[in-house]
């Protein structure tokens, strides 16, 4: 058997961070070697010898922690959000210097919202109208969610590949937001509301039809799979990965 990889959770104490501590700790192949939070010294990683980390901090932290793991030549999974493309061209430019190592930016790490996602992407070129409602807790401090971003991208990518025309709309005035943000030309609604975890609903409408994708994250623990498979994936996946999508065989 070869040795357990050897990983950090930064972020510990939050509600991601707290749920990837317990699954790492029962996952026989990994070990836990540090689980910092806001705060704690990067240097930490250096001391216990990490290989591996997992980021599930906060947008205004997850670059710097990021960064600081790929220069020391760790492999990264990140959960955290807030990963525009500048960021992400900026990370990819790092790794080129840093060669071997892997980076894993995963917007949803639940398996149903990855798929959910990519069936939206495919049903995307079939129907006139398409829009998105990500609806989440009322503690989740960004929005629109990384989620719901990565979903337009993938819509307005595969739309764009199709030739195809922006969603109709005849709006002429509308009080500020009302059409929600618009992501490379989607439309992204965000609820918050106390009792929601993660959920999101992409809504395709044609001619006399509505197709509706929905996932749902009930609790954390569905996303706790998604960790422990970028984990196991990511050193053997040198440079940036954007999206567990890019793990996995989806057949597109
Ligand atoms: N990719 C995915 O599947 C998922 C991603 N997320 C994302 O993960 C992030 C964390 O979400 P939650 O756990 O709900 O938030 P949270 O607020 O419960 O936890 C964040 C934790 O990071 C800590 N922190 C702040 N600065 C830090 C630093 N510099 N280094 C280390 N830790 C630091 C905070 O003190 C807090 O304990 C968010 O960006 C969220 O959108 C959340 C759920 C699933
Ligand atoms: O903050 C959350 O809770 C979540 N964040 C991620 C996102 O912004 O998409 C993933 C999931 O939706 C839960």
């Amino acid at each position: 058997m070869s040795a357990p990889l050897k990983i950090a959770v930064l972020g510990a104490s939050g509600r991601m961070g707290a749920e990837a501590v317990k699954a790492i700790e029962t996952a026989t192949d990994m070990e836990l070697v540090a689980a910092l939070g806001r705060g704690d010294s990067l240097d930490t990683l250096l001391e216990v010898g990490a290989t591996h980390v997992v980021d599930l901090s906060v947008p205004s932290s997850t670059e710097t922690n990021v960064r600081f793991a790929v220069e020391h030549r760790m492999h990264a999974v990140i959960g955290t959000t807030g990963w525009d493309e500048a960021k992400r061209e900026s990370l990819a430019t790092l790794l080129a210097k840093n060669p071997g190592t892997g980076v894993l930016i995963a917007p949803n790490f639940a398996l149903g919202s990855v798929l959910a996602s990519a069936f939206a992407a495919t049903a995307a070129r079939y129907f006139e109208s398409v829009e998105i409602i990500e609806l989440h807790h009322p503690n989740k401090v960004d929005a629109p969610s990384g989620t719901a971003v990565r979903t337009a991208e993938l819509i307005a990518a595969e739309r764009a590949s199709a030739g195809m025309d922006p969603s109709p709309d005849a709006t002429e005035t509308q009080i500020e937001g009302a059409r929600g943000a618009v992501i490379d030309g989607i439309h992204v609604h965000s609820v918050r509301l106390r009792g929601l975890v993660a959920h999101q609903e992409v809504l395709l409408g044609g001619t006399g039809e509505q197709l509706t994708l929905r996932h749902d994250s009930y609790d954390r623990a569905s996303f706790m799979p998604g960790v422990l498979l970028g984990l196991r994936t990511v050193a053997s996946r040198p440079g940036l990965t954007y999206g567990l999508d890019g793990y996995l065989e989806l057949g597109r």
